[in-house]
């Protein structure tokens, strides 16, 4: 659906509690920026094309020590 052929399509069911962060989480892989989230009811699905930079910055950032967000 969309993706290169290099590029595997990959599923991912994000899991947590009730206002844990999971929509904002979701839209900022999608749109690379915060937005105000309301209560989510049902579910939420999102196709995200190529998100490997946007993780990979993220993780970059992760392993130096005192640069945590
Ligand atoms: N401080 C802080 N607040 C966050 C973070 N991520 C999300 N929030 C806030 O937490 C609240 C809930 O975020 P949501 O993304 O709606 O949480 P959710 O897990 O989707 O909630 P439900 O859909 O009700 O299950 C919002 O007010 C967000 O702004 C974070 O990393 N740090
Ligand atoms: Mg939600």
């Amino acid at each position: 659906m969309g993706h290169r052929a290099s590029q595997p399509e990959v599923r991912v069911l994000l899991l947590g509690l009730d206002n844990a962060g999971k929509s904002t989480l979701l839209y900022k892989l999608k749109h690379d920026m915060s937005v105000s989230t309301v209560p989510t009811i049902g579910f939420n699905v999102e196709m995200i094309d190529d998100v490997g930079e946007t993780i990979h910055a993220w993780l970059m950032r992760w392993e130096m020590p005192g640069l945590r967000h």
